[in-house]
């Protein structure tokens, strides 16, 4: 646990970098640290490792004051990942990973064995263990960057901006395999960002910093997007927080339609009363082991001549599905946008169609958990 008590940081010039800070991070978990430039993020990071030192308050590491530590060997206990990964140019991915454990005095051997075990866990291949830095994209350098400041396996992890130099496709990725790692490794991680739509991904908690190195509200993501303490926040976190707040909640609960999925076998005729009937204005089609192969409409099924079968008929493209165990509503809410039938297509996690929402379901469920 990373406790800060009235932490504060006054630059001689009078800047206020860090105001008051009252903050307790938890043991295990991702606490990310977001808000405008400037807001004093950053400061408050490095703190935690004497980076900075603060000229205020009280900073505590499992209840001990960081000043009664030496700074160096406080910083090798303290993994530490920065934009742009900060590598050694002129050293190997190997020496680069197994920097921390040299310096802690682990035999060589040791030292590369883990640096290969590394490359591994983040992702990286054996074969890129001689390269250097400027011979890796900017997001296999992020994950040497993350390797190395896992070298010595430190339980406490500050990571400043790690993804913001790589594009939108990486930085997904990147998102998702440090997702993955804290499933497996719980390390207590500090995560600085700009990037509000990162900070909920990532968070177990948000703090967001206001202008003037002051906390504006420390809560989890859910909460923070469904009630922002005010109008800094509130603006800060965009309008599209309803939106987003959707990715928190389970798609499975959603009901769906069977009876207008038919095989691509199936004849006109059996789709044109079931969707007369029933006055949906459109049917999806799907092959023989139930994956999705299009939209039919109602009028398409009105002009189609009878006994040919649905899958000989032109299809529209039935555009993104949702898993329904596995995705939110946000995923089949979007799913729906981007379908030409406004309708949202539930697949299992084979890809094989389990049924379909209509508008007036997906409205019913977002309705529910909007109240
Ligand atoms: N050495 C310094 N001397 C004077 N002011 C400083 C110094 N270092 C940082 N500051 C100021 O402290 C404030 C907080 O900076 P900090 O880097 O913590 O902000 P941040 O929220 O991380 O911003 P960004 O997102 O742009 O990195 C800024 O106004 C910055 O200009």
């Amino acid at each position: 646990m990373i406790t800060f008590e009235g932490a504060a940081k006054f630059y001689p010039d009078g800047t206020v970098a860090v105001a008051h800070l009252d903050l307790t991070v938890e043991t295990g978990k991702t606490t990310v640290f977001v808000g405008p430039s400037g807001s004093g993020k950053t400061t408050s990071l490095r703190m935690i490792n004497r980076m900075v030192e603060p000229t205020g308050g009280t900073i505590r590491v499992d209840g001990a004051d960081i000043r009664d530590q030496n700074p160096a060997q406080l910083r090798r206990s303290i993994g530490y990942v920065i934009q742009q990964a900060g590598l050694f140019p002129h050293r190997t991915v190997l020496d680069n990973i197994a920097t921390v454990p040299l310096l802690l005095g682990w035999r060589r051997s040791r030292a590369r064995a883990r640096a290969l075990e590394l490359m591994d866990l983040v992702g990286l291949e054996p074969a890129q263990a001689k390269r250097y830095p400027h011979q890796l994209s900017g997001g296999q350098q992020q994950r040497v960057g993350v390797a190395r400041a896992l070298a010595a396996d430190p339980p406490i992890l500050l990571m400043d901006e790690p993804f913001s130099a790589v594009d939108p496709v990486v930085r997904t990725s990147l998102q998702d395999e440090l997702i993955r790692l804290q499933q497996e490794l719980h390390k207590t991680i500090v995560f600085v960002t700009h990037d509000i739509d990162e900070a909920v991904r990532l968070g177990d908690r948000i703090a967001v910093f206001r202008p003037g190195g002051e906390l504006a509200q420390y809560d989890a993501p859910e909460r923070l997007l469904a009630e922002p303490v005010d109008a800094f926040v509130e603006s800060f976190i965009g309008y599209d927080r309803g939106v987003r707040r959707l990715s928190f909640f389970p798609a499975s609960g959603l009901s769906l339609r069977e009876d207008v999925v038919f095989d691509d076998e199936d004849r006109v005729e059996r789709a044109q009363t079931l969707v007369a009937g029933e006055n949906e204005p459109w049917a999806l089609v799907v092959d023989a082991e139930r994956m999705p192969k299009g939209w039919v409409s109602a009028e398409q099924l009105d002009r189609a001549p009878s006994g040919v079968p649905l899958g000989s008929l032109d299809l529209a493209p039935y555009g993104h599905t949702f898993d329904v165990g596995a995705d939110s509503l946000r995923a089949a809410l979007d799913a729906a946008v981007l379908s030409p039938a406004g309708r949202a297509v539930g697949v299992d996690e084979e890809g094989r169609v389990v049924g379909v929402v209509s508008q007036n379901d997906l409205g019913a469920a977002i309705w529910s958990v909007s109240e």
